[in-house]
């Protein structure tokens, strides 16, 4: 079996981080093991507190792994602070994992920041060059950037200058924008978009993670990267169109949904075969 590898933070609420990168590697058929990079006290509604991981125990977590099992792909989502981000950089150095991509995770739903400010410099130059594909949002983008986004002229323009800070391909994610929530994948060359259908729903906790940890996850599968993303996609317009009514606030999306189809068209398909 392929094996995913997440750097990222853990999320008590089991929505977001960790958590929800798991469950995506899972639905998405491969092997998830992870590096814990910061404890978030967190539910549907809000973070509570952040508790940075000793980075001495992140560096062992990575040799861990790497110097055990053959990693298909990383993905990495919340580094919180510089010294983690350098941490996190010497151990993908040393193991240069194949696929690498990157969720430059900033800010939570509720407005808690999971980067600390003055981390944004060392996440663009140590980790964006690292990065097989970085996959911001809209205000991610504009941080790591500097200038305002607003239009698809802009996104066009913002992967390129992406690719120019060393990502190697760019998934900027429409989501944020006005409209339908239109992504655009830039591998480098040629620009796709991969269009997408608003579905109206508050439950939206931990959507850029679900959809990062697919990326990876079909990476790992052998798929290329124009695959990969558009698998990635389909899987989370599922995921949010089955979303999950957990918690007073931002509900996660749902993992189990797209096993239970699965499940169920192999029911139907035994029947016909008995017949
Ligand atoms: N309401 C929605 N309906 C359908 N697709 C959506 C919706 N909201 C976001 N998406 C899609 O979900 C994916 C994740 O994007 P989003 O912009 O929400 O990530 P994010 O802001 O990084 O998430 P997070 O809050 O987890 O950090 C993108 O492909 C985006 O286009
Ligand atoms: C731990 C963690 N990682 C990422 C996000 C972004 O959604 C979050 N809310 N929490």
């Amino acid at each position: 079996m392929k094996t995913a590898l997440t750097i990222a933070g853990s999320d008590s609420g089991g929505g977001a981080g960790i958590q929800a990168d798991l469950k995506s590697f899972s639905a998405n058929g491969v092997f998830g093991m992870s590096v814990i990079t910061a404890i978030t006290a967190q539910n549907t509604q809000e973070v509570r507190s952040v508790q940075d991981i000793d980075v001495n125990i992140i560096r062992d977590q990575i040799e861990a792994v790497f110097d055990d099992i053959t990693v298909d792909a990383v993905k990495i989502g919340m580094l919180s602070s510089a010294d983690t981000i350098k941490t996190v950089t010497q151990g993908l150095q040393k193991y240069a994992p194949s696929h690498i991509v990157l969720d430059p995770v900033m800010v939570s739903k509720g407005g808690h920041h999971l980067l600390r400010q003055e981390a944004v410099t060392s996440l663009i130059d140590h980790m964006l060059p690292l990065a097989t594909i970085i996959t911001p949002n809209i205000p991610e983008a504009e941080v790591i950037l500097g200038y305002p986004i607003s239009n698809k002229k802009d996104m066009e323009k913002a992967c390129m200058d992406m690719t120019k800070l060393g990502a190697r391909s760019v998934l900027l994610k429409g989501g944020h924008m006005e409209g339908e929530p239109d992504d655009l994948y830039y591998d480098g060359t040629n620009f796709h978009w991969i269009s997408g259908t608003r579905i109206e729903t508050k439950n939206t906790h931990g959507t850029g993670c679900t959809l990062s940890s697919a990326i990876a996850a079909n990476l790992a599968r052998g798929f290329d990267m124009l695959e990969a993303v558009k698998r990635g996609k389909s899987y989370i317009h599922m995921a949010i169109e089955h979303s999950l009514d957990i918690g007073n606030g931002h509900g996660p999306t749902n993992h189990f949904y797209d096993l239970y189809r699965k499940a169920k068209m192999y029911q139907e398909a035994e029947k016909t075969w008995s017949n």
